[in-house]
């Protein structure tokens, strides 16, 4: 197998890439439907596979979990998993055979063996599905061509695509008909179906493609979503403490402010986070957001090229390869940092305290989105699904470093996202390191002295710089369309 990607003609590759149409409310009139008599069997029960199955589950569908024996007979944890949320239980042998629609949701680097081990069992004329297009764009899976693979991509952690369930909402989804396989023609049925049952037509679904959603995911995981969240946090708590702040204060203005400061950026986009700043902390934020843009662009730009060329999709493998050992090294090097091992602090820290002393987080935000976005979109992906893929995604992301800090981030997030994602962090901290020297208490960890005052046409532009960034104006349009969002916030 090869690179599909790379094996396609330059035209198609733009095409591809391009595929991106936000779908009327409308077009999910029909809901769970189409797949209601449907036996949908997913293969691993893990952070998209459980949470996935919970809420297709809830939707009305019929669900069973098809696990690797050892699985079964050693009653890992993907078993207990299943049983314990009470699903039907099997092996390949006895659940694939009868699936209509067989959901891939194993990690990447397994996906191969996967598919040769399922794929075989499934009956003709069935659909397989994936929550990434890894296998089929990177390493050029082809699938056996009565079948019809589609893509289901939350733009979310599988923990966070069940906790948006249960609000009654659900999160920004790409659906995606692998232009391979669509025998039947009915792909798109089955995936906006499948998407409506997790609930993800309520937040926002992308007509996407296979290579859009790889092209696209890989590069807001590695960037804004998880390599600047823990960089960010590394750098901000490491600073707090050389400049004298209590070790475990700085650790709980670091866990729970990403949430609390990116809950702004999610009901408003970056304006609404911005403004929760005073105005003389808002110019600040702006200024040290520029010059983070300026520092951290080539790696954003390497990254995305990397992505595009495959570079990156090989330099990952060869670790699969090498029974993931820079992955398995870096978790271990990032689990003995000092901020994980930071105990908290009791103290109450209110809402817009971590606003007021985060204002180098804020400014991590904004220089992290705004760079993911315009890299991406001058890379061929289409505004709405860079929006997806680093505005809207990056609070669901801080959600989880809320839970257990970054620890608990790099458990939920795919393995993939979680190498990709250490990869940025090793280069990042060592460019920002002059730029961090020079930041002290009064912008991560105590807050501005002084009055508000500050020069009106300044602030004008200013102001009118953060609102008219492209992000922003595909963003309010975007999030008009998200009458169900739900607030939420961990802040004492
Ligand atoms: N994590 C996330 O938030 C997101 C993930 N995705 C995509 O969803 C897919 C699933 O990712 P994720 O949920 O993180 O997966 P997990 O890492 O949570 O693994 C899921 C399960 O797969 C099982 N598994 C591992 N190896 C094999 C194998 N060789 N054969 C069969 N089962 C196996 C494991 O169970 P056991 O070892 O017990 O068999 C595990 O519980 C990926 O394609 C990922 O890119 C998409 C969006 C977000
Ligand atoms: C942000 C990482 C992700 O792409 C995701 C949760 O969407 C992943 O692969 O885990
Ligand atoms: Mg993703
Ligand atoms: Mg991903």
């Amino acid at each position: 197998m090869s690179n599909y990607f790379n094996s396609l003609p330059l035209r198609i590759q733009l095409q591809e890439l391009g595929k991106c149409r936000f779908m009327a409310p409308s077009e999910f009139s029909e809901g769970v439907e189409p797949i209601k008599d449907k036996k949908i069997v997913i293969v691993g029960c893990g952070a998209q596979g459980l949470n996935q199955g919970l809420n297709l589950r809830d939707s009305g569908l019929d669900v069973s979990f098809a696990l690797r024996a050892a699985a079964i007979s050693e009653q890992r944890d993907s078993w207990k998993r299943a049983t314990e949320n009470g699903f039907t239980v099997g092996t390949y042998e006895e659940l694939i055979p009868v699936a209509d629609m067989v959901l891939n949701l194993t990690p990447d680097k397994q996906h191969t063996s996967v598919v040769k081990a399922v794929v075989p069992l499934m009956k003709q004329g069935a659909c397989l599905s994936y929550s990434h297009g890894f296998n089929i764009v990177e390493e050029g899976t082809q699938v056996r061509d009565d079948l019809t693979v589609i893509m289901v991509a939350p733009k979310c952690p599988g923990t966070e695509v069940r906790e948006e369930y249960l609000r009654g909402f659900g999160v920004p989804t790409l659906i995606a008909v692998h232009r391979e396989n669509d025998p039947n023609g009915n792909g798109l049925e089955l995936a906006k179906a499948y998407a409506a049952g997790t609930g993800g037509h309520r937040a926002g679904v992308l007509e996407s493609s296979f290579i859009a959603e790889v092209k696209s995911d890989l590069m807001g995981e590695q960037t804004i979503l998880c390599g600047m969240l823990q960089s960010g946090a590394l750098l901000c708590f490491d600073r707090m403490v050389e400049e004298g702040i209590d070790p475990a204060y700085a650790a709980k203005l670091v866990q729970y402010g990403w949430e609390t400061v990116t809950e702004g950026l999610k009901q408003g986009g970056v304006t609404n986070m911005m403004d929760r700043l005073s105005n003389p902390a808002k110019i600040r934020a702006f200024d040290l957001a520029d010059e983070m843009k300026t520092i951290l662009r080539p790696l954003f730009e390497k990254h995305q090229d990397d992505i595009m060329t495959g570079d990156f999709s090989r330099t990952m493998m060869e670790d699969w390869a090498n029974d993931d050992a820079n992955l398995l090294k870096w978790r271990a090097e990032t689990n003995e940092t000092p901020f994980e091992k930071q105990p908290l602090t009791d103290q109450p820290i209110d809402e817009q305290t971590y606003y007021d002393q985060g204002i180098l987080m804020v400014a991590m935000v904004k220089a992290g989105v705004e760079l993911a976005f315009e890299v991406m979109v001058e890379a061929g992906i289409i505004d709405e699904s860079a929006y997806y893929e680093s505005l809207h995604e990056t609070p669901l992301i801080a959600n989880t470093i809320a839970r257990k800090k970054l620890y608990e981030m790099n458990i939920v997030i795919s393995d993939t996202a979680e190498y990709g994602c250490y990869l940025f962090d090793q280069a990042a901290r060592p460019m920002l390191k002059d730029f961090m020297q020079r930041q002290g208490s009064d912008v991560i960890g105590k807050g501005l002295d002084g009055g508000n005052g500050v020069d009106n046409k300044r602030l004008i532009e200013v102001n009118d710089a953060i609102r008219n960034h492209p992000v922003e104006v595909v963003g309010r349009t975007l999030r008009g369309y998200m009458t169900g969002m739900q607030a939420i916030t961990s802040a004492d």
